[in-house]
């Protein structure tokens, strides 16, 4: 059919629209991406299969140059270009956290090392990574708090959370900052302010990989368990690929490796974890479309609401419930409800004489 009503048509229409959906624009030409480059094979990175591009649906990732086999090595990025605890231990904030007492935690450590090599722009040896990091971050810490309230439950209650928790973690962490004034001409406060350590947070929260480290005496035993992986960072989430990612000790590299196949010119993705919608929204800032893990989230007002308003026995039930731990997380899936809400709910729906059997 010519006028492009027809099958023909709408099935071409339907193509065309699906492989712009994952077109990329290329971006590595881009100076902080030429930098970048430079920097990695200054620290014996082999220019990989990816490029840095921009995509419609998810934003800047990483392309494919070529068609990639199943379980070939996507990027391996040398140890000497990962950003762990080891390199803020050995750089010059190394003496200042051993003296600190009680000892600073490795997320500290990390996000003091970012806040002052931002600081210190064309002198830091890690510039060409700073600059090509986002300036800012959609994590709920970072909205307004008009915003944060019109979250829908239990996510605005963990938003606040996450807000009290980075600001704590910074009121908690003014007493080290001030240690560090010989360091630097300017007042430390200035430096080391509740937006430059959030910024730092969201950094590390939103883009480290997972790598165990040792534990050390100069820090605190909290797991030490995150790096910063320059351009293996730009991969974005997809809740339908698996990969293989962790370091290998005997390249001394940090690998990903693919499971399955991926088209030449594709985004290629990793998958963070089996997150849902808020889950994502709270660590990483942004939602999935087709995310096969999204749920709707049962609270226990709505529970009241519907089915104990005339029950006798509500209260005992619910205390039930919150004594076993079963009245949050109760969620309803694309295949229905969790396992967790239908055993709250038999245990809702239960009669008096039931009850006290149970
Ligand atoms: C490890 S970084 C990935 C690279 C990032 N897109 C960038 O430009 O630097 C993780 C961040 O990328 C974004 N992101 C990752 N996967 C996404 C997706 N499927 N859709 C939209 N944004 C995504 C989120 O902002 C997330 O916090």
């Amino acid at each position: 059919m010519k006028n492009g009503g027809g099958r023909t048509s709408r099935i071409r229409r339907r193509k065309l629209f699906r492989s712009s959906e994952s077109r990329g624009v290329n971006e590595s030409y881009k100076p902080e991406f030429i930098e970048l480059k430079k920097w990695l094979k200054d620290r014996k990175f082999e220019d990989t299969n990816l490029i840095p591009a921009c995509f419609p649906g998810t934003g800047r990732g990483l392309m494919s140059k070529t068609a990639l086999r199943e379980g070939q090595t996507v990027i391996s990025l040398p140890a000497s270009c990962l950003l762990t605890t080891d390199t803020v231990i050995r750089s010059y904030l190394g003496a200042y956290i051993a003296k600190w007492q009680p000892p600073p935690s490795p997320l500290l450590a990390l996000c003091t090392f970012l806040v002052s090599e931002k600081h210190a722009g064309d002198r830091s040896s890690w510039k060409p990574y700073l600059e090509v990091l986002p300036k800012a971050y959609t994590c709920p810490v970072c909205l307004e708090p008009e915003v944060v309230d019109l979250l829908p439950s239990p996510l605005k209650a963990k938003a606040w959370e996450q807000r009290s928790h980075v600001w704590e973690f910074f009121s908690s962490s003014r007493g080290f900052f001030s240690s560090l004034q010989p360091l630097f001409s300017e007042a430390v406060e200035s430096i080391f302010s509740y937006c430059a350590l959030r910024w730092a947070w969201c950094t590390v929260n939103t883009r480290a990989v997972y790598m165990k480290r040792p534990p050390r005496l100069c820090l605190s035993p909290e797991p030490d368990t995150c790096a910063l992986a320059p351009y293996l960072d730009l991969l974005n989430h997809s809740p339908d690929v698996q990969v293989k990612a962790a370091f290998n000790e005997e390249t001394r590299c940090y690998e990903i490796r693919t499971a399955a196949r991926c088209g030449r010119h594709k985004e290629v993705f990793i998958c963070y974890g089996p997150h849902d919608n808020h889950r994502l929204l709270l660590e990483y800032g942004f939602v999935s479309i087709r995310n096969p893990h999204a749920c709707v989230y049962v609270s226990k007002d709505m529970l009241v609401k519907y089915l104990l308003s005339t029950d006798k026995q509500m209260n005992k039930k619910i205390s039930i419930l919150e004594d076993h731990d079963f009245i949050e997380n109760l969620t309803f899936g694309w295949d229905g409800p969790s396992w967790r809400l239908l055993t709250a709910l038999k245990l809702l729906c239960l009669e008096a004489e039931e009850l006290f059997l149970a």
